[in-house]
């Protein structure tokens, strides 16, 4: 039953209505870009639930086909009972006619369905040699979207790069190219400054007409005088109207060029932000980070405004004026004016400089009280539930406080500066005035020009202290915008692009980690007894080796493939944020093609770390050992010194140092190339992330789906809505689709918004799924509905999933067990039940959980619970034990005694295993095995016990090591 690709998917046109309403954020090149998706395809067969031969879709595509009722050949275990919500990960259902309907539309490659007959490229025929369900590569939905969002919102040209510093000296000729690069505005620019000259010599004319006003009727009041002094009169009305109009005329021309330039900057700026890593974004307060940027923004236009219509002005009337003064009454007097211009200066100069500390002190303090607002504001509700409204309030008002002390102390050395600087020009006016009396006989007109260029020099000059400081301060704010500007990223961009197809000749040797991990997860008990790993463990490694979906599909490159899916490999990657936390130790892990994969362990193991190493929001340690550590030795010297983490050597020595399991270096490779070399616009184009906590933009719900691929057509918004089983709950709210979902969505529900988030991963249509806890916010009803749908969306890609409730995960293709960073087990669910490891106890406490009503929706069917897991001391009593020794009696009836009490206690099955491991100092697969084993004893008991008794559950656990 194959399914032809035969749907389309109309793109949105450019300048679409909706278009303009798409969240501007995007509008840098580069998170656009992130949409491309090279190497999906767009026409022929579909390897969706049902929909393909066995042949061409692999294991997967045959155990769909096998399991025509929707139930999972490979666990025997029904789906959609009201407690079982079905894994995602199984290949088995058939689609609902609305998830058929949307999987014609968005393929799982991403790319859009036929498109004949709608201008679209027609769908190319199948001839990847991996059969009838093979795909074509084409472009993809992701270019077209990227070309969609590009022609509706044109790229802004380059800014260059930023000055070295935030001085004046750098700082200007950075304006000057800035100005200069914006060539179609450049005759704005020759026109501004042109009229500012014409304003100019009109003003600095002004006195001599009046000049000659005064002198003609100082020579007597006859008619030819009375004349000559109309005439200068009329003079003065043209020059002063000349001043005015060009004066006024300086802004129109020059705004938009200065307008121009602060949008360039803003926008790459934003661009540049939204472009630096993680570690960049968690380090800094979002108050801050925006109040930097507005104020770098708007100092820019101050700076303008200050350099063309104040300082060069100034310097130009300054020296007309002074040639005027030493023509008219020679080169002293043009001394005078200067000395007092250079006491003006010097003065405002010395001042200022000393209150740019203070000034410094006002932005930092600014930037705080900005922080704490926005801190609280985002934080409303729990501000408000913690009743803490007046402590918010109180500590504003102290940073309130504080700002407002720095501010006076900025106003005290103004009222100086302002004090100085009108003292010194008063002096200077009354020296020049006395000089040209001192000259003996002035005209009356030269006194009245002297003054009158004096005090159209004075006026500026005022201004320009004010400007001045105005500039200081400027300075001063882009000095952290310039910082911003110059910070790169630490996940720097790479070169190549993601390939469609793993490469080949990549063998993963997941034997060694699988023995290793089957050994780490024995601890004690297997591995202390000979120093070789057991037997069971020995055999699950040898059966993961063996996996179909595992190494064996990796092997061989020219293995059928689930070929739209991607290939993800972990190699022996170490990780920490920090250099003396290290969060993962060795890890390895793989990913092929069409398989799915998920990660479960304890809290703060590292699951949801290793998720942000595939996306790349952090980059692995550079051969195991933190970045800009010399060597191992060294680093493991300082953790010791700082007594945090282990030993980096001995993780390095335990994984293989140097090299992965294949010999590759340490990394997390897609398709087989390094994620560090990947084009990130590729890498993320070709993933949809499903979070933990999922964030909304202030936005229509409508638009905040749409968000998952911007030229998604509302019909396909809403198929994808209803995949998300969102459909029913939109329309009951008061606006529908348009309802406005809120600030980070708060107006939804943790379940509501989960649902947005898959709905989003829906129009994403990725080659990688990658689902961090998906559904931990639902009901287990809806969890089970959602279910089904992630696992309709799954079909026939990548998936990786971190889920804390196993039945989620429980059909997964692999699941591997995490603990401190290092995987302990891994294994399909059979495979590890059966080691009876920590895996095996997890799931037994989570299905006595359930049974006995403390926890909903983990393991919930009936035929669950009575599994018991195969292991030491497990199952009904019998203890089969490990190796089959049959450590029964004392330590299972201990076990039993303190199991109700045990499986009474909140939080996970690992880390109920790291406390009996701890609190009786035995291994902990004993301790696993006592969990496990307390765990199907409360199914059978009331949970309503008093005080846990861990040291008698550690106690019967040391009789089994
Ligand atoms: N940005 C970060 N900076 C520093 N430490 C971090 C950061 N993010 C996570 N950690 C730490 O790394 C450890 C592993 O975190 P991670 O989120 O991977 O755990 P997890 O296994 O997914 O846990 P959970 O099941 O509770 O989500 C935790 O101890 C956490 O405190």
């Amino acid at each position: 039953m194959t399914t032809l690709r035969g749907g389309a998917m109309p793109l949105r046109t450019t300048g679409s209505s909706r278009g303009s309403r798409l969240m501007p954020i995007s509008s840098s090149l580069r998170p656009f870009s992130a949409y491309l998706l090279p190497g999906g395809s767009s026409g022929s067969a579909t390897s969706g639930a049902g929909g393909c031969a066995p042949a061409a879709c692999g294991s997967a595509g045959a155990r769909a086909l096998a399991s025509p009722s929707g139930r999972l050949l490979s666990s025997g275990l029904g789906l959609g009972t009201r407690l079982h919500p079905p894994s995602p990960c199984s290949r088995g259902p058939l689609r609902p006619p609305a998830a058929a309907a949307l999987s014609v539309a968005l393929q799982p490659d991403g790319s859009s369905g036929a498109a004949a007959g709608k201008g679209q490229p027609a769908a190319k025929p199948a001839h990847n040699g991996t059969g009838a369900g093979g795909r074509a590569p084409s472009a993809s939905s992701y270019a077209t979207v990227a070309a969609t969002v590009a022609a509706q919102y044109p790229a802004v040209a380059e800014l260059p790069p930023p000055p070295k510093s935030g001085q004046l000296s750098d700082v200007v000729p950075y304006l000057l190219k800035l100005a200069l690069q914006e060539q179609h505005l450049a005759w704005r620019l020759a026109a501004a400054i042109c009229c500012m000259i014409v304003a100019k010599m009109a003003g600095i004319s002004l006195p001599l007409a009046f000049k000659s006003a005064v002198d003609s009727l100082a020579s007597g009041l006859t008619p030819v005088a009375l004349t000559a002094a109309l005439w200068a009169v009329g003079r003065y009305c043209l020059l002063d109207c000349t001043r005015v109009v060009a004066k006024e005329a300086q802004s129109p021309f020059f705004a938009p060029v200065s307008q121009a330039v602060t949008r360039r900057v803003a926008y790459h700026t934003f661009a540049h932000v939204l472009d630096l890593d993680t570690r960049f974004h968690l380090d800094r307060r979002t108050g801050r980070v925006s109040r930097i940027l507005e104020r770098g923004n708007r100092s820019i236009a101050v700076l303008y405004r200050a350099l063309v219509f104040t300082f060069l002005p100034t310097g130009i009337e300054l020296g007309a004026v002074a040639c005027l003064l030493a023509g008219a009454f020679g080169a002293s007097l043009a001394a005078i004016l200067g000395a007092t211009f250079a006491a003006y200066v010097g003065w405002t100069v010395a001042v200022t400089q000393y209150s740019t500390d203070a000034r410094k002190e006002v932005v930092a303090l600014d930037n705080l009280t900005s922080s704490k607002a926005v801190d609280a504001l985002l934080n409303y509700e729990t501000v408000t539930l913690f009743n803490n409204s007046r402590l918010e309030v109180g500590l504003y008002d102290k940073h309130l406080r504080d700002f407002q002390q720095a501010t006076l102390n900025t106003e005290k050395l103004s009222a100086t500066l302002n004090a100085g600087q009108g003292l010194i020009l008063a002096v200077g006016m009354s020296a020049i005035l006395a000089a040209i009396i001192q000259r003996g006989s002035p005209a009356p007109g030269d006194l009245v020009m002297a003054s009158g260029l004096i005090v159209q020099l004075w006026a500026p000059l005022q201004y320009l202290g004010w400007f001045y400081r105005e500039l200081r301060s400027a300075l001063v704010d882009m000095e952290e915008f310039f910082q911003i500007l110059r910070t790169t990223s630490n996940i720097p961009d790479g070169d190549t692009p993601l390939p469609d197809r793993p490469l080949p000749a990549f063998a993963f040797a997941s034997s060694r980690a699988a023995a290793a991990a089957a050994a780490a997860a024995n601890g004690n008990c297997a591995a202390s007894a000979n120093g070789a790993p057991s037997a069971s463990s020995l055999s699950h490694a040898s059966s993961s080796a063996a996996s179909p979906s595992s190494s064996s599909a990796a092997a061989s490159p020219s293995a059928p493939r689930e070929a739209q899916g991607l290939q993800v490999e972990l190699v022996d990657v170490s990780f920490g944020y920090v250099p003396e936390r290290q969060i993962l130790r060795g890890v390895s892990l793989r990913v092929a093609p069409g398989e799915s994969v998920a990660v479960v362990g304890s809290s703060g193991s590292g699951k949801s770390t290793i998720l942000k190493l595939v996306t790349r929001l952090y980059d692995v340690w550079p051969d195991g050992v933190p970045p800009g550590a010399a060597n191992a030795g060294a680093v493991e010297a300082g953790a010791a010194a700082k007594g945090g983490a282990e030993a980096h050597a001995d993780d390095r020595a335990s994984s293989g140092a140097g090299a992965g399991p294949s010999g590759r270096a340490p990394g997390v490779y897609l398709n087989g190339v390094d994620v560090r070399r990947l084009k990130l616009a590729d890498l993320r184009s070709a993933i949809a992330v499903v979070p933990q906590d999922t964030a909304l933009n202030y936005e229509s719900i409508k638009e905040n789906i749409r968000y998952g691929r911007p030229d998604a057509t509302d019909a396909e918004v809403e198929e994808a809505a209803r995949l998300a089983r969102l459909h029913d709950t939109i329309l009951s709210m008061q606006d529908g689709y348009d309802t406005i979902v809120g600030e980070r969505g708060l107006k939804l529900s943790g379940g509501e918004k989960q649902r947005v988030a898959i709905a989003r991963a829906f129009l994403r249509s990725p080659r990688l799924l990658i689902c961090d806890e998906a559904t931990s916010a639902l009901d287990s009803a809806t969890e089970a509905a959602i279910m089904r749908s992630l696992e309709e969306l799954a079909a026939g890609r990548s998936a990786l999933f971190v889920a804390h409730r196993l039945s989620t995960v429980r059909n997964c293709d692999r699941i591997v067990v995490l603990r401190e960073g290092r995987v302990v087990e891994e294994g399909s669910h059979d495979q590890l039940m059966e080691l009876g490891g920590e895996y095996a106890a997890m799931w037994a406490l989570q299905a006595a959980k359930v049974a006995a009503g403390v926890e909903d929706g983990g393991v919930t069917d009936e035929e669950d619970l009575c599994e018991p897991p195969h292991g030491p001391g497990l199952g009904s009593g019998h203890g089969s034990g490990h190796g089959g020794s049959g450590q029964s009696g004392p330590g299972l009836s201990g076990a039993a005694v303190a199991a109700p009490a045990l499986a009474s206690r909140d939080g996970g099955a690992l880390d109920s295993v790291d406390d009996v491991s701890g609190a009786g100092g035995v291994g902990r697969r004993a301790a696993a095995a006592a969990v496990a084993a307390a765990a199907s004893a409360a199914a059978a008991v009331t949970v309503a016990v008093n005080a846990p008794a861990l040291t008698e559950v550690a106690a019967a656990a040391s009789t089994w090591q």
